[in-house]
């Protein structure tokens, strides 16, 4: 009548799933909790898993619960993996038959985790607001696992999020960018400002959706020697190869002059596996690839108990 915009949500403060009392986000976990339902159904949309039951679905740290309340109607069988008991304890009190454990998500093996959870045959589905301070380890291991891993949905800093999808010859170009571009089909969903969270960050936050694509040839190179090169080059990005790589070069090595003058941010993903393998050698692309720590003894007692394990 008076043409007045009606207001969709309240000014999210503290999240809905904050208990009363004394629970106090630890600053030290990065514990931001979501504060705003719309954005939250937004997240969990973005996963389309399709897996009956949701037994593939995957939540990294799920904290009180803002996405996984939304999760577990959709995808009941769904792994939740939490460090802090005191979430761990109340996601079990509040969802009975959510399959919570208590974990470092450092830990997880996404090779072993999909053998375990994603007994059709697919690959897992992952989903998280991540907890800021090991941001790029998980995005590295999610990277590193790329055959067992469909699709990752993923919150983080804005400008973490920027590198992800940067070109070359941009400031923001980097060791992610590369990693990400070669591997997978990234991108930025929307942007997060800091009152959607409680307490707020200082700064914005993105969704990034993360596709690993399955039918995506095995590089030649040894993912990790991959990795040597692009971090030892970016290291100092103002000079040439030359003398940026000279801490890895084999002994008695000389890079090809092609080569020598460049500057890491002048280097296409793909370039970086050619300078790998003129460096490193090619490796048998059918080989296994390489497998860090476990936690899947507990993924299965957890399986094996039907429900959350302790
Ligand atoms: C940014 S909060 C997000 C919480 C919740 N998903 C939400 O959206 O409100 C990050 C969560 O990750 C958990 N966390 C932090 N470090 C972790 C780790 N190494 N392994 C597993 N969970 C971790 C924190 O305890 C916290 O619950």
């Amino acid at each position: 009548f008076c043409g007045g915009r009606v207001r969709m949500s309240v000014e999210p403060d503290r999240p809905p799933t904050l208990p009363a009392g004394k629970f106090r986000p630890k600053q030290s976990l990065g514990q931001n909790y979501l504060a705003d339902q719309n954005i939250a159904v937004k997240i969990t949309k973005a996963l389309e898993d399709a897996s009956e039951g949701g037994h593939r679905v995957v939540e990294l740290g799920p904290g009180l619960g803002a996405l996984t309340r939304l999760l577990v109607e959709e995808y009941p069988e769904m792994l939740a993996v939490e460090i802090d008991q005191r979430a761990v304890d109340l996601l079990r009190e509040r969802h009975e038959e959510l399959s919570v454990i208590r974990s470092d998500v450092l830990e997880i093996d996404y090779t072993k985790l999909r053998e375990l959870r994603a007994r059709d045959g697919g690959r897992l589905s992952v989903i998280g607001n991540l907890p800021y301070y090991i941001t790029s380890q998980i995005l590295f291991a999610l990277a590193d696992h790329h055959d067992s891993v469909r699709r990752a949905v993923v919150t983080m800093q804005w400008e973490v999020a920027q590198r992800v999808v940067a070109a070359p010859r941009t400031k923001d170009y980097g060791i992610l960018s590369v990693v990400f571009q070669l591997y997978s089909n990234a991108r930025i969903a929307f942007k997060i400002p800091p009152t959607a969270f409680y307490p707020k960050p200082k700064v914005d936050s993105a969704l990034v959706v993360v596709d690993f694509p399955v039918d995506r040839p095995r590089f030649p190179v040894d993912p990790r020697k991959l990795r040597t090169v692009v971090t030892t080059a970016f290291r100092q990005r103002r000079k040439m190869l030359r003398q940026s790589l000279k801490s890895i070069l084999p002994p008695d090595f000389k890079l090809p002059d092609n080569w020598s003058t460049k500057r890491p941010e002048e280097l296409k993903p793909r370039d970086f596996l050619e300078l790998t393998a003129i460096i490193f050698g090619r490796i048998d692309p059918d080989s296994e690839p390489p497998s860090g720590t476990a936690i899947w003894r507990k993924v299965k007692k957890a399986d094996d108990d039907g429900g959350g394990s302790r």
